[in-house]
This record gives C-alpha cells, sequence and structure tokens, in this order.
C-alpha cells in the first residue's frame, strides 16, 4: 500500500511534500494521482481500521456471548437434575428433600426412598467435619441410582428457595447436622451454625413454600441428658442436656415447635440412639476402634465413676431407615399457606433406639472378634466432654404409631459394619495379611 503512494515515513501532511511514484505520468497527472491517492490511503486506513474494530468487537460479543450461553447451559443443566431428581417414578411416590443427603443416615435413607419409586433431591455441605472424600463415595452411590446431591449448605437461603421454586416437595427430611458429642468442645459455633440457624434457615424455607411440604428430623438421643428413668421414653424430662450438640438438638424440637405451632408446619422429630453401620461416620466410637485395631494403635475406652462400664442403645441403620421411612409415610400434610397457619398441624417426637444396650467393652470384644486382632485397650475415667453414662430407649410409642420394630442386634449388625469396612478400605483384597 505504501509502495503505492507514499515512499516517505510521514503521513503526508502537505501535498507537495508527498513523492507519488509518478510511473511516467503528466504533472498534471501527478497532481491527480497525488489528489486520488489521499481517499485511497484512508480508505485503506479506514477499512484497516473497520477490520480491527469488527474483529475487537467480534471477539467481545463472542466471549460475553459464551459465558452466557455456558451460563445459562449450567442454570438449565442443574435445573432439568433437580427436576428429573424429583420425580417420582410410581404413582403417588414422595417428593422429598433430604438434607445430608450425603451424610451416613441421609445417603441410607435417599436410597431406600428412591428404591421404592420416591423423587428425591439430596443436599449436602461436604463438609471436612470427616473425610469428604466418605461423602463423596455416597454421592457417587446415589448419583448411580439417579439421586442429585446438590452441593450446598442449610444456610443458603437463595438456594432453598430456588429449589422450593423447582419442586413442589411433598416432605424434608432434614439430616444434614453437625453430629459429635465431644466435638462441640474443639468447636461449638458449628453446632450453632448447622443445628440451630440451619434449621430456622431450613424452616422458613419450609413455611414460605407453597405448598408447605411435611417434615421429618433428626434429633437425638442425647436429649435426655441428665435423666436417669429408663428406659428413656418421651415424656421423661429434656431440659438437662449434658453437651452442646444435645442442647442445640433439644433446640431443634422447640424451634421446631415454634413453626408447627405459628405456621402449621407438620412435624415429627426421632430422637436416634447411637446409629451404626455400613457407611458410618468415621468420628463414632465403633468406626474409630474398627481403624486403630487394624493398624495395630491403641484405643481409648471411657468408664464411668466407680469403674462402670458405660452404655450405649446402639441402633442399626436399616431399622433407622425404617423407622425415618414409616415417619414420611405417617406424616399429616402441612396445614399452612403462604405462611399462614389455616389449622392446627402434627407435632410428633419419637424415640428410635434398639432396646437393649450394651457396654463398650463388650462392642470392643465383638470387633475383635470379627477382626481377629485384639485391641490395645487404654481405660480412662469418662472426662468431662459431654457424654452420659447410658442410653436405653423406650420405642412404644414408636412401635405403636410408626410400626417400628427393630430387628437387628449388636453383633449381626457390627458383622455387616465389619465386612463393609474390610471390603471399602481394601483389606479383603490383601490375602496373607494378618487383619
Ligand atoms: O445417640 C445420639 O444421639 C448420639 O449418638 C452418637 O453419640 P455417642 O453415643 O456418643 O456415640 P459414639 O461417639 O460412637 O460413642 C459411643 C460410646 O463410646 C464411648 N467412646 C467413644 C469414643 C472413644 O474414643 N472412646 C469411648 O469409650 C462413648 O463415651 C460412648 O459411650 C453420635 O455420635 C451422636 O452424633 C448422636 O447422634
Amino acid at each position: 500500500m505504501r509502495a503505492l503512494v507514499d515512499d516517505d515515513d510521514s503521513f503526508p501532511s502537505t501535498p507537495g511534500k508527498t513523492k507519488i511514484i509518478d510511473r511516467g505520468g503528466s504533472h498534471h497527472n501527478h497532481r491527480h494521482r497525488h489528489h486520488l491517492a489521499f481517499p485511497r490511503h484512508l480508505l485503506w486506513t479506514l477499512l484497516f481500521l473497520a477490520f480491527l474494530a469488527s474483529y475487537l468487537s467480534l471477539r467481545s460479543f463472542l466471549h460475553t456471548s459464551s459465558r452466557y450461553l455456558s451460563s445459562s447451559f449450567a442454570t438449565l443443566t442443574f435445573d432439568n437434575r433437580v427436576r428429573a431428581s424429583a420425580e417420582p417414578t410410581r404413582p403417588d411416590g414422595l417428593v422429598v428433600l433430604v438434607t445430608g443427603a450425603a451424610g451416613f443416615v441421609g445417603s441410607h435413607a435417599s436410597l431406600a426412598l428412591a428404591k421404592r419409586g420416591d423423587g428425591i433431591v439430596g443436599l449436602d455441605n461436604f463438609n471436612s467435619y470427616y473425610d469428604p472424600s466418605l461423602k463423596k463415595a455416597r454421592r457417587s452411590l446415589l448419583s448411580s441410582q439417579g439421586i442429585f446431591v446438590i452441593e450446598g449448605d442449610i444456610n443458603d437461603a437463595k438456594l432453598l428457595k430456588r429449589l422450593f421454586d423447582l419442586v413442589s416437595f411433598t416432605h424434608v427430611l432434614h439430616l444434614a447436622a453437625q453430629a459429635g458429642v465431644r466435638y462441640a468442645i474443639q468447636n461449638p459455633d458449628s453446632y450453632v451454625h448447622s443445628n440451630v440457624a440451619g434449621l430456622v434457615t431450613l424452616l422458613e424455607a419450609c413455611k414460605n413454600a407453597n405448598p408447605q411440604p411435611a417434615v421429618v428430623w433428626a434429633s437425638s438421643s442425647s436429649v435426655y441428658g441428665l435423666n436417669d428413668e429408663v428406659p428413656f421414653s418421651e415424656v421423661h424430662r429434656t431440659d438437662q442436656p449434658a453437651s452442646l450438640y444435645a442442647a442445640t438438638k433439644k433446640t431443634g424440637e422447640a424451634i421446631t415447635h415454634v413453626y408447627n405451632h405459628i405456621y402449621g408446619l407438620s412435624i415429627t422429630g426421632l430422637r436416634f440412639f447411637t446409629v451404626y453401620g455400613p457407611w458410618g461416620r468415621p468420628d463414632m466410637a465403633y468406626f474409630s476402634f474398627t481403624r486403630n485395631i487394624l493398624q495395630k494403635k491403641p484405643i481409648t475406652v471411657y468408664r464411668g465413676k466407680d469403674h462402670i462400664d458405660l452404655a450405649r442403645d446402639f441402633t442399626y441403620i436399616d431399622d433407622i431407615v425404617k423407622g425415618c421411612v414409616a415417619a414420611l409415610d405417617t406424616a399429616e400434610k402441612s396445614t399452612g399457606t403462604g405462611g399462614i397457619k389455616m389449622g392446627p398441624a402434627q407435632y410428633r417426637i419419637y424415640n428410635l433406639g434398639n432396646t437393649s444396650p450394651v457396654t463398650v467393652p463388650t462392642l470392643v470384644s465383638i470387633l475383635e472378634n470379627y477382626l481377629k486382632v485384639k485391641a490395645k485397650k487404654h481405660v480412662i475415667e469418662m472426662p468431662g466432654n459431654g457424654d452420659v453414662p447410658f442410653t436405653h430407649a423406650n420405642i412404644t410409642l414408636a412401635r405403636v404409631e410408626l410400626g417400628y420394630k427393630p430387628k437387628t442386634n449388636l453383633e449381626e449388625g457390627l458383622k455387616k459394619f465389619v465386612k463393609w469396612y474390610l471390603s471399602y478400605y481394601g483389606y479383603s483384597s490383601r490375602k496373607g495379611k494378618n487383619w
């Protein structure tokens, strides 16, 4: 281009300065060509600038629109996945939001409900209270059964609203919580965050939903605290908690009562008694004892005052799941609409235990027997960390009203747990190892 019009570096500020390549033309022609060359020069420049501008704006358009498109595809995918997961596969199937779905009880309950054709949407924050890889493995199991588990927190009001806008949940099975009795000494805030604030956020979403779902949620045997009447019945005192965990679960019972009373939410609280089994929680005694025994590490066994052994009404996971399902099936509808109560709503609390407490040293000897390894026991007096000396459930109410009937004793249940543990952590394949 330059060769045609200019052999100087400078753009023609004065026409005479520009040396036009004159290939034998007259002065007139020269002038004429010079005259013509100027707009052509300008034209090329303008064309170049126009090209550059359109290239840049096309790039930015493509960039913006691809971001927009990919985010709306992501939205579509998310919404579609939620709706698909919520779709029951049997007539009149329940549509259940399961919080804590990647947790121990949550994953088992979700699978059981999906198996019979209910629509399930899971929610879990995958926190690192214990190894999140176990939670992710549970999520994979659920995903293989068509259950979508959303990574999100029950404190996220926006997310909850979006889920209730997308799906008319008939029930909420609320199992998300900060569990563990002794960890409350280390991290008290996490109990308030999940078991109190998170519960209120969830109930707000439930109460605002239209239709309102019926809520079934996990309370705890720990609410009996220092109660010494046995076996523990729902009519006994629960105003003497021994741990912050217990206090937050008792608070949950009070909070759910308020939402039942003011907004007409149908509420069922289930007091679980030390639930154990395959895919369990690594922080619990039966699980951590198994790990340590296999690794030949010592275990600490707490003992009560006067050398009394501690005892728990250990309850097998499948029995607990049956109790959860029965509670969902017998829950009446909530009575509120648009956040306003239209009539009295159901409020229930049930013990879900096994009714036969076993001491911690007996638990250890059952494990030693299955693992064929002697435990290195370090027995110490129970520190003041929130533990209670024993639990023992009276389950008459659950039996009569839910048809709840636990079937698995600790020996049978631990056998299944150990089988799962060895397989999950790859011990079964290590032939010849002395486990
Ligand atoms: O029913 C509940 O509401 C609770 O059950 C469960 O709590 P717990 O009954 O305390 O179960 P878990 O920790 O297995 O300890 C069992 C026994 O082993 C003793 N124990 C424990 C640990 C240890 O190192 N040594 C020991 O002797 C210990 O002193 C106790 O005597 C749930 O974790 C809790 O989230 C909640 O759901």
